[in-house]
């Protein structure tokens, strides 16, 4: 049996508010200044929206969207006619590949809240045919090893609980929910690249001193460590722990073109103005979900 050794915190960020899209606010995690490099890991931001903001039609090339809803309902609808509801509690893994043209908009003029994950891939997959994993809430992997301790598992595996979601890019994704005093240890593979992200409440993170509110993203170390220790400290604690295997590749990223050279990057932009590689149709088509 390896030995357990525990992951520390080497970085707390806090995020603040952004705008994005159409009118769209959005805290950043992953990918603001302070948060670049966290290989696989391109993006992370906490949406909170209400239409008619959003993100209308827009292109992806080289990597996969993670959008989970925490609170509210998305539309999505993409240039090949895929379209559909993203609900409180469900998930929408989008591989996006060699091209995805689409919008993503609130359903209505409530709150919508969620997290949108932008994990890359490696060189051999970024060109690979879109792919959609759509997991409605009941879909979703759940564990509650005790009473007060609640985990969905987005992806990967927590407390022998495992996602039926395919990660090309390994990747562990859980959303923790803890009362008062409760404690998790989630195991961390070796060598993979992890944070969390805090929603709501406070807790003792990594065994050190606990962050005591919302938007903070806390850096795990990447020693050999093998799992991370929470220790909740009030009883609306809730946060996502996210860890990835590096792709170690290079990163050319030019909004939402994320290829290996700047060669490819012109090819991404050419592609998408001219309909060609995957993003066929692209230039004549517009979402009809904005209306
Ligand atoms: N500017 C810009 C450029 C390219 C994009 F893909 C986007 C974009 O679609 C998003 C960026 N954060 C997001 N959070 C949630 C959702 Cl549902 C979508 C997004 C965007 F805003
Ligand atoms: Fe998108």
């Amino acid at each position: 049996m390896a030995a357990r050794i525990a992951r520390s915190i080497t970085k707390s960020v806090l995020s603040k508010e952004q705008s994005e899209g159409d009118g769209a606010r959005v805290f950043r995690s992953i990918g603001s200044y302070a948060l670049r490099n966290l290989d696989p890991f391109l993006m992370l931001d906490e949406f909170d929206v209400r239409a008619p903001a959003g993100f209308p039609d827009h292109p992806h090339r080289g990597f996969e969207t993670v959008t989970y809803m925490l609170e509210g309902e998305f539309l999505h609808e993409d240039f090949k006619g895929h379209k559909g509801r993203i609900g409180p509690g469900d998930l929408q893994w989008m591989s996006a590949g060699r091209g995805i043209v689409h919008s993503e908009i609130p359903a209505n003029d409530k709150r919508n809240h969620g997290l949108q994950l932008w994990v890359n891939l490696a060189s051999k997959d970024k060109m690979a045919e879109p792919n959609y994993q759509e997991l409605p809430k009941e879909e979703v992997a759940h564990v509650s090893p005790e009473p007060g301790v609640d985990i969905k598992v987005i992806a990967g595996t927590s407390y022998g609980t495992t996602s039926p979601v395919v990660t090309r890019t390994p990747t562990m994704y859980i959303d923790v929910k803890l009362a008062k005093g409760k404690k998790i240890e989630q195991e961390i593979p070796e060598n993979y690249t992890g944070f969390i992200y805090t929603l709501a409440g406070s807790a003792k993170f990594g065994g050190q001193e606990h962050v005591s509110d919302a938007h903070h993203t806390l850096v795990l170390s990447n020693n050999l460590g093998t799992y991370v220790p929470v220790e909740s400290l009030s009883d609306d604690t809730h946060f996502v722990i996210i860890a990835g295997k590096p792709i170690n590749e290079p990163i050319v990223q030019h909004g939402p073109f994320v290829m290996n050279t700047q060669q490819e990057i012109y090819q991404a932009f050419s592609d998408y103005q001219h309909g060609r590689n995957g993003f066929e149709g692209a230039s004549e088509w517009t979402s009809s979900i904005r209306d």
